[in-house]
């Protein structure tokens, strides 16, 4: 690779790795799932990248002096020959390039022109070898001479790139028919399995073709082929770029960019018989950590389509209870699955596809977990080319006000003289009005935000100031309303009385709701005329959807207190608390039931006072005016108005005398009804079921959001376990412990072990640069990085290390493995040395 080419492109749409102009790489390297963009043609050394892989230098004077001869073919990993063949169409013995074949090499012009080469070579502007293979092929007279002739067939490899670029430019044809295939070797073809089994199910010249065709003759041939994996022997370019006799590059060379892009082949034999050397049965057997039991696969074979075809897999789809689902999970896992030690990052088995449809044959596969599939209702009906990074998180309105509420509740005086009280400390005034009130409660009150050192949460503190306890029984009769447990009633905690304020002060703790606001300061707080070009702003009138939840919401409050034999008592705008939208609490219940007790009215009368003051909030707020209760005569009107004649039926049902000759719902309804919450609810059933089904809507767009964020929650953590693993200081060996003789664990991490893919996948997902090496920040790309990943697709990936000399053919089945045997190996030995 040339200097300064990028390290990490970026990658197309789909993620897979740029086959470029080396349609060497498309045939060579494992076949990219979809096409690439021809954007990957301006990066001319991408290509050279891919001829390189990592080896140690002990592989490589192997294959160099292998190279020495022309016999020496499948000195190549055999196992990417194997992966070639697979990919690459082929139509023996009627092959128009195969004269020139012997010609062209990709290999070859990967490796061409090291560090160390000469000017001459340079000037053939074919990419760099890497600096390692060319040092160690000069190394050695063997060495020597692969370099000799890899100078000598430098000039053909340009030629090559020349013929590549022709097979590009050409009439787009049959793919298949422009598939070069020079007849192998005796040996190579007894050692090969003809890949027109693998990619079309049979090979027409079964006859005269002398691949082989059963492949159960291919496992008995003595030079079986490995498979191709990331523990597979590294294949170094140089040296078979120097052997101009590599004709299975050449043939590779001339594949059509479609054949490259066909889609993969499985012959339906493949998946049944366990001998066939299938796809899935191509992955090695002992690869990063096979001990790793709980890791579920993701098996491409057995596809979404499948799976959904399947009628055993639908019947256990059909008859599975998700509100059974709980213990049936427990039986499968306490039935199938050794429980090990609590991992709070690990893959839970119980929840896995499998385990749930375990009975379900061929339903092995674990659910698509890269794929963030839309659950609950749809608000906005936009398909999914217009959805936006927005979509993928939660809504901007939600996480603003989750985040404000946070962020309020953090809120602590700097400079605090409040002191602490009894176990509640962190004291922090939320009552920000200069001017007190003393009418509602016959004392000036204080609200704090305050912690308790007792469980750790927020509380609310409202203080009397100046309150003198003469009975006992006053501040015991707060104890009722710790059983009031009601969506729309602020609950109570306790009440005491404390001198730590430096006076007799009764302090009333109730559930502290963060960002909330009184709905006096919602609905009549003097704002100043606001004009917009002349005109006056928009007016400051309540819909009377939200008048009938405030309605809902009370009678909702007064139905639990006045069941529990209490009373309301304060049902004004400034004791009603806003915490969100339209959601509205009562907030200053109990504290008269203290502070007046010996004057206590009688339960009914202010049970029926409770409604009389519920329908003079209504009126207010409706009117926009606090005082609006005054004329009632003015406020109808404005009501009759401005509502419809149900609102106004209600408001004057509530505001009436005790005894009402009908019931709201029913004004023409003669008789005498009493006046009670549960008239009153009976009365408003209509708007109830209304303002519930909202409620219902409300919450599954809740629930739909909380499914997005638990996808985000899964990157999350996919994330830390990557991180935990990636570039541990104290593992690297790269960094030498003084005085250590021991065989540590450092070899595990060092650069050239197992955990260097997740090292350079990190660079890959997050630091790429694009053809300019201006950075890329796509989250698009990291999103599906990340997802494909976490679901272990046998998608491959072209990783580049940071030197820009080895590039690495990885799929992401076997970085996940590696990643979960990585972070194993961590909380292992974590837990050793817990020991
Ligand atoms: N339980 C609570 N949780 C969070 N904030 C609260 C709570 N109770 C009251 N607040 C806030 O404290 C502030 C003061 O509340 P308070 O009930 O004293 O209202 P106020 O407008 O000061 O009424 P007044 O002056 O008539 O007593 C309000 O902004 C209110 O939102």
């Amino acid at each position: 690779m040339l200097p300064g080419t990028p390290r990490h492109h970026a990658p197309p749409p789909s993620s897979t790795p740029p086959p470029t102009k080396a349609a060497t790489a498309a045939a060579d390297l494992p076949r990219p799932s979809s096409p690439s963009p021809p954007a990957h043609r301006q990066q001319p050394h991408a290509s050279a990248s891919t001829g390189s892989d990592t080896t140690t230098s002990a592989e490589l004077s192997e294959l160099t002096s292998s190279s020495s001869s022309r016999d020496s073919i499948p000195t190549l990993d055999p196992a990417a020959e194997l992966r070639r063949r697979e990919t690459t169409p082929q139509k023996p013995g009627k092959n128009p390039r195969r004269a020139k074949t012997h010609k062209t090499n990709k290999w070859t012009s990967n490796g061409a022109g090291s560090s160390d080469s000469t000017g001459s070579e340079r000037k053939t502007s074919v990419p760099q070898v890497p600096r390692h293979t060319a040092q160690s092929a000069a190394s050695s007279p063997q060495s020597a001479r692969s370099l000799q002739r890899q100078q000598s067939h430098t000039h053909a490899a340009v030629q090559q790139g020349r013929a590549m670029a022709t097979t590009y430019g050409g009439p787009a044809g049959d793919s298949r028919r422009g598939v070069a295939s020079p007849r192998p070797k005796g040996r190579e073809a007894k050692n090969t399995f003809c890949r027109n089994v693998t990619i079309y199910g049979h090979c027409r010249y079964e006859n005269t073709c002398p691949y082989i065709h059963d492949s159960t003759k291919l496992g008995q041939n003595e030079n079986k082929m490995k498979r191709f994996n990331v523990d597979s022997p590294s294949f170094t370019p140089l040296q078979a770029s120097t052997n101009g006799a590599l004709t299975p590059s050449s043939r590779s060379a001339a594949i059509s960019p479609k054949a490259a892009n066909a889609a993969i082949f499985t012959p339906k034999s493949q998946r049944s018989a366990a001998s066939t050397p299938s796809l899935q049965t191509k992955e090695p057997a002992v690869e990063w950590h096979p001990q790793q039991q709980d890791f579920t696969e993701f098996v491409p074979g057995q596809t979404f389509d499948n799976q959904m075809v399947d009628p055993n897999a639908q019947a256990q789809a059909l008859s599975y209870d998700p509100f059974t689902a709980s213990s049936a999970i427990s039986a499968i896992t306490s039935s199938g699955h050794q429980t090990g030690a609590i991992n709070p990052y690990a893959q839970d088995p119980s929840l896995s596809g499998a385990s749930y449809f375990q009975n379900a044959g061929g339903f092995q596969s674990s659910p698509a977990y890269h794929l963030y599939w839309p659950v609950g209702p749809q608000p906005t009906g936009l398909l999914a080319y217009q959805r936006t990074a927005h979509d993928f998180f939660i809504p901007d309105s939600v996480r603003e006000d989750l985040q404000k509420k946070a962020e309020i509740s953090r809120q602590v005086a700097s400079n605090s003289s409040i002191p602490p009280i009894e176990q509640f400390h962190s004291l922090f005034c939320l009552d920000t009005s200069p001017q007190k009130n003393q009418s509602i409660f016959g004392y000036t009150n204080w609200v704090y935000k305050a912690v308790s050192s007792k469980d750790g949460n927020m509380y609310a503190l409202r203080r009397l100031e100046n309150f003198r306890l003469t009975n006992e029984t006053a501040i015991r009769s707060a104890q009722a309303w710790k059983r009031i447990l009601n969506g729309s009633v602020v609950t109570i905690h306790e009440a005491f009385t404390t001198r730590a304020f430096g006076d007799s002060s009764l302090i009333i703790v109730t559930d502290y709701h963060p960002n909330s606001k009184t709905l006096a300061e919602e609905h009549f707080k003097q704002v100043p005329m606001q004009r917009y070009h002349g005109r006056q702003a928009a007016s400051s009138h309540v819909p009377e959807q939200v008048l009938w939840g405030y309605l809902v919401q009370i009678a909702s409050a007064l139905k639990a207190i006045h069941g529990s034999g209490l009373a309301a008592r304060l049902i004004t705008p400034s004791k009603i608390i806003l915490t969100s939208k339209n959601r509205i609490r009562l907030n200053a219940c109990g504290i008269l039931d203290v502070v007046q007790h010996e004057t206590a009215r009688p339960l009914p009368e202010m049970q029926a006072d409770d409604l009389l003051q519920l329908g003079r909030l209504i009126l207010c707020i409706a009117n926009g005016n606090l005082s609006a209760h005054l004329n009632m005569q003015k406020s109808m009107d404005y009501i009759t108005r401005s509502y419809t004649a149900r609102l106004k039926e209600c408001i004057q049902w509530l505001v009436s005398p005790q005894a009402s000759t009908s019931a709201p719902s029913s004004p023409t309804t003669p008789g005498t009804v009493h006046k009670d919450i549960d008239t009153f609810l009976g009365g408003i059933a209509d708007q109830m079921a209304t303002v519930f089904d909202s409620e219902l809507h409300a919450q599954d767009t809740l629930t739909n959001t909380l499914a997005r964020e638990l996808e985000s929650s899964r990157i999350a953590r996919l994330l830390i376990k990557l991180n935990f693993v990636n570039e541990r200081p104290e593992l690297d060996a790269s960094q030498h412990v003084p005085g250590s003789t021991a065989p540590t664990a450092s070899s595990l991490w060092a650069e050239t072990g197992d955990r260097y893919y997740l090292k350079l996948f990190r660079d890959y997902v997050f630091h790429q640069v694009d053809a300019n090496g201006h950075p890329v920040t796509n989250l698009a790309h990291v999103l599906d990085c990340l997802n494909k990943l976490d679901a272990g697709t046998e998608e491959k990936i072209m990783l580049v290390s940071r030197d820009e000399q080895n590039v690495l053919i990885v799929s992401y089945r076997e970085l996940k493995r590696g990643l979960e045997s990585s972070f194993q190996d961590l909380i292992r030995a974590g837990r050793q040395s817990g020991k």
